[in-house]
C-alpha cells in the first residue's frame, strides 16, 4: 500500500506562506487528526494534499508520484476528499449525493453496477442515514448533510480519506459515533483517514497521530500520549488566564463494558 507524502512543501495563498518546509507522512492503516487553533492553515493543508490546491513549493507524493502528474479520475480512486465548501444541487437526494461517491468507477454515462450499489448502502447504513435516504439536500439540517458527505467519501472507496472539520455541526453523540467509525473502517480496511478537527478529546481519544499545526511553527507528530506527556498540545492551545488539563482528556470517553 502507498504513502501520501509530502516533500519540503510550502502552502499558502499568492506570497502568504503558511507553513514551509513541511514533510509529512500519511501511512495506512492510521487515523490522524490534524488539529490547530482557528486559522493556523489545517484547511490550507488538507487542500493541497488533496490535489485541490498548488503548493507554493515542493510537493504531494502518492507512492512514488507527484500527485500534480496522477490523471485525475486515478486519484479519485486513492483520494478522497471532503472539504467545507458549500455544495448547491439543493434538489439532489442523500442517496443521489452518496452514489457520486462512485463516480470514479462509473461508466461514462455514470451507470451503477451491483458492486456500486451495494458500496453505496453499505455508507449509507454505516453512517446510519438510512432515514434521510431520500430527503432532498435543501431539506437537511447541518448536522444531517455531514453526515451524508461523510458517506459520500465512504462510498469512494478510497486508500485516503482526507476531511475538513467532519463533524462540527453533529452534536456530541453523533461525533462520538463518526469518530468511532473512522476508527472501526481503519481497523477492518486498513484506510488513512486524515481528519482536521477541532474536538479535541476526541482526537486524543481516537486517533493513533495527531499532526498539530502552530502558527510559524514546524507541524509537530506523534501518538496522542507522547504529545500530552511533553507538553505538545497545551503548547498550541495556550490561554492568557485558563490552563487547559489534558491529562483527563482521554479517560473522558470510555468504551461500555
Ligand atoms: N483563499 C484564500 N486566500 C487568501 N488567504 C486565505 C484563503 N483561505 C484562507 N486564507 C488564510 O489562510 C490562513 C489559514 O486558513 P485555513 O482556512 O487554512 O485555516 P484553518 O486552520 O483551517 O482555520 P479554521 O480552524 O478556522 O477552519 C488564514 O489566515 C486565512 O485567512
Amino acid at each position: 500500500m502507498n504513502s501520501l507524502r509530502t516533500n519540503n512543501l510550502s502552502i499558502g495563498y499568492d506570497h502568504k506562506i503558511i507553513a514551509k518546509e513541511v514533510n509529512l507522512e500519511l501511512n495506512p492503516g492510521k487515523l490522524v487528526c490534524l488539529i490547530g487553533q482557528n486559522g493556523v492553515g489545517k484547511s490550507t493543508l488538507l487542500r493541497t494534499l488533496a490535489a485541490l490546491k498548488e503548493p507554493i513549493a515542493g510537493e504531494v507524493t502518492f507512492g512514488m508520484e507527484p500527485i500534480s502528474q496522477i490523471d485525475r479520475r486515478d486519484l479519485a480512486r486513492s483520494i478522497g476528499v471532503i472539504t467545507t465548501d458549500k455544495i448547491g444541487m439543493s434538489n439532489m437526494s442523500v442517496r443521489e449525493l452518496v452514489a457520486l461517491g462512485r463516480f470514479p468507477y462509473t461508466n461514462w454515462i455514470g451507470k451503477e453496477e451491483e458492486e456500486d450499489r451495494l458500496k453505496i448502502q453499505e455508507s449509507i447504513d454505516r453512517c446510519k442515514i438510512n432515514y434521510i435516504e431520500n430527503a432532498k439536500l435543501g431539506q437537511l439540517s447541518d448536522g444531517q448533510f455531514q453526515k451524508a458527505m461523510v458517506a459520500r467519501a465512504l462510498a469512494q472507496d478510497t486508500q485516503f480519506i482526507l476531511m475538513d472539520e467532519p463533524t462540527a455541526h453533529l452534536d456530541v453523540v453523533n461525533r462520538l459515533d463518526m469518530f468511532a467509525l473512522f476508527s472501526d473502517i481503519i481497523t477492518q480496511t486498513q484506510k488513512s483517514i486524515l481528519v482536521s478537527t477541532h474536538e479535541l478529546d476526541l482526537s486524543l481519544q481516537f486517533a493513533d497521530e495527531l499532526w498539530l499545526m502552530d502558527f510559524n511553527q514546524p507541524i509537530v507528530c506523534g501518538s496522542p500520549q507522547r504529545l500530552i506527556d511533553e507538553g505538545a498540545i497545551s503548547k498550541i492551545f495556550h490561554h492568557e488566564e485558563y490552563e487547559i488539563d489534558l491529562s483527563v482528556a482521554r479517560s473522558m470517553i470510555r468504551k461500555k463494558k
